[in-house]
């Protein structure tokens, strides 16, 4: 799993969840250091977001491997988590305006909602021929999980049982989510995992997924 190079909105410290940004020329770079460090893999399947972050760094990562011709699926359940009415506004501001632990609560916990939209944003482009009441108005990390997972245990374990190797190029809500699902931790523990940009987290499962090896480093 990799989170997308460093987008613009990173670089300009945004909360951006379905805000659609690219990459930064750092963001760019790291996806080339991404792929650098996956050198020797090989996939029979990529897994990403309808983001172009995360369609751009996977793009970038099957290039340089030469992995052009793998399949990849590109789906809204894999998005990052909807930040609501947060989306666009700086961090560091939001801790003036609320206070750093208010922040943190928002960012970290799993269960706290962000302050939601008025509306749902249209159902366009990517989003055409969702179920209107699946458009998210902002999302805990709890309801982000509830559209994550399904999308793995159908599209993803699937494959893994198959004995495919598979990438997931996706965001830090939706690989939390993942981490929290595949190593089975807990609604409070979820709170200090982090997940950096460009940095891939690589699991080997034995045949009835429980995991051997990842170089997930634990803190
Ligand atoms: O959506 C965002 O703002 C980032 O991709 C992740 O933000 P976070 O570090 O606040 O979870």
């Amino acid at each position: 799993m990799v989170r997308h190079g460093e987008s613009t909105a990173n670089a300009l410290n945004q909360y951006t969840g379905w805000n659609n940004v690219g990459l930064t020329q750092e963001g760019i770079v790291q996806a080339h250091v991404a792929a650098k460090k996956l050198k020797g893999f090989e996939f029979d399947h990529v897994h990403t977001s309808v983001l172009k972050r995360a369609i751009i760094t996977a793009y970038i990562i099957q290039d340089e491997l030469n992995l052009n011709y793998v399949p990849i699926t590109k789906s809204w359940r894999l998005n990052e988590r909807h930040y609501g009415a947060l989306r666009g506004l700086n961090k560091d501001r939001t801790r003036r305006e609320y206070g750093v632990s208010q922040v943190h609560l928002w960012r970290r916990s799993f269960y706290s909602i962000p302050p939601q939209l008025q509306t749902p944003d249209p159902n366009v482009g990517p989003y055409k021929y969702l179920d209107r009441r699946s458009m998210p108005v902002a999302e805990s990390l709890y309801q982000a999980y509830q559209r994550i997972i399904p999308y793995y245990v159908d599209q993803v374990a699937p494959r893994l049982l198959d004995g495919k190797n598979q990438l997931i190029v996706a965001h830090g809500s939706t690989i939390r989510a993942l981490i929290k699902y595949i190593e089975g931790i807990s609604d409070q523990d979820i709170d200090g995992v982090e997940v950096a940009n460009g940095e891939p987290l690589v699991y080997d499962f034995d045949s009835k997924l429980n995991i051997i090896n990842s170089n997930r480093t634990k803190k």
